[in-house]
């Protein structure tokens, strides 16, 4: 196969984005900036990795705090506008894989219907309280010790495509939980619902005050309707091995090897030892942290501590990198701790691609789609390509 890097290494900070996208009015975000603002909230962001590959030179005309813009970065920079027509993990992801979501999922900001409810609760024979938007912390201060009383279920939502069950895991053990979920996934594929997720939320503890969530979360998305670049390179022989929420956001499709992970850095040391694997293929990354503990909770400083472990942890990880190594680092949508509300907010994504073979790096042009990754992925393994996307494998020197 004549292709031009063996391995192609694509790491999503989940919702790291780099400033209002110009349709943000669309969402209610303007003047929402991930990067910007966890920069300010910390008086400068100390990521020497990230800012050497090139961060703040994607716009040197309001560089990040602390980041300074490179005279010679390492990495080719730009950032990337999102087509999907919602702003959610998997319309990043997919639309990254070559098919983004052009029907919007529906979210139900008053809560879901009774009918829906009402099946979900005979299924389950339990009750169903809150059903409303809510932080999933939150909500589990406000009714988690009732629940260890009474066996209800909370299921709530955002403003997201999303249906979240938080259950305690010594009232409503995991294997129940999954297959309540499970059925309320089938309920919900299709209109009138089409809902992007349906996520188990465990947690533990012995009341309010020490609840805490577990890893045991699962996130239950829709099977992608076509083939993706996952299932091209699979078709190919190739590997497609995946870390973190990954699988679940492809269900599955078109993965060869998917590992679940506990928090931003055990997802580092997976992708880090996966380095010293001689496979042939892609590698895909998903530090959810970032969105899951900071974002959605407006903790700017801890945000941009995380981003901070992170940049440690490239640290380890560019010098196993080789000359037949290429590294994308991406995010799937912005989800600005500094902002109003507490949802994911509509931005521009950061793309830094760099490889030991490269000299130096360089600007590229904005990319018009998220798929544009997808594209140069296939492009550079000479599989089928996405019907959406443009390579920039050519671009790179
Ligand atoms: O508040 P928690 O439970 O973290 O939920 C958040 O996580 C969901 C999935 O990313 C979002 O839709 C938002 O509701
Ligand atoms: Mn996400
Ligand atoms: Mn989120």
């Amino acid at each position: 196969m004549n292709e031009r890097f063996k391995r192609i290494h694509i790491i999503v900070l989940d919702s790291v984005g780099i400033g209002e996208a110009t349709d943000a009015a669309k969402y209610g975000d303007e003047g929402c900036d991930t990067l910007g603002h966890t920069g300010e909230a910390m008086n400068g962001l100390l990521i020497p990795h990230l800012a050497k590959l090139g961060l703040s030179n994607i716009r040197p005309e309001n560089p990040i705090q602390g980041v300074p813009v490179q005279q010679k970065p390492f990495a080719y920079y730009t950032k990337m506008h999102e087509i999907s027509a919602g702003k959610d993990s998997m319309d990043g992801h997919w639309e990254m894989m070559g098919l983004p979501v052009t029907t919007p999922l529906h979210t139900f900001p008053n809560g879901f219907p009774d009918e829906l409810i009402g099946k979900i609760e005979a299924f389950s024979g339990r009750r169903i309280i809150w059903n409303k938007p809510a932080s999933g912390t939150e909500i589990i201060k406000k009714f988690g010790e009732r629940q260890m009383k009474t066996g209800e279920l909370i299921v709530y939502t955002s403003g997201d495509s999303v249906l979240q069950i938080a259950a305690h895991e010594a009232v409503i053990p995991l294997e129940e939980l999954y297959k309540i979920c499970d059925y309320a996934r089938k309920l919900t594929i299709n209109e009138p619902y089409h809902l992007g997720r349906v996520i188990a939320r465990p947690y533990i503890g012995d009341s309010a005050p020490t609840f805490e969530r577990t890893a045991n979360r699962r996130d239950l998305t829709l099977v992608p309707p076509k083939s993706t670049v996952l299932d091209f390179l699979q078709h190919a022989g190739l590997d497609t091995l995946a870390v973190g929420k990954i699988n679940d956001i492809f269900s599955g499709q078109g993965i060869s090897e998917g590992w679940h992970t506990i928090s931003n850095e055990d997802g580092m040391n997976h992708f880090i030892r996966l380095l010293d694997r001689d496979f042939h293929g892609l590698s895909f990354t998903n530090l959810v942290d970032f969105d899951a503990k900071y974002g959605h909770r407006r903790q700017p400083v801890l945000f941009g501590r995380a981003l901070e472990s992170f940049d440690r942890q490239l640290g380890e990880a560019l010098p196993k990198l080789n000359a037949n190594d290429l590294l994308m680092i991406t995010a799937d949508h912005g989800n600005d701790p500094g902002f109003r509300g507490t949802d994911h907010t509509r931005e521009f994504v950061p793309l830094l691609v760099y490889s030991p073979s490269f000299t130096i790096g360089r600007a590229l042009p904005v990319r018009q789609t998220f798929a544009d990754i997808g594209a140069t992925v296939a492009a550079n393994f000479n599989t089928e390509k996405p019907e959406v996307g443009e390579s920039f494998l050519n671009a790179l020197n």
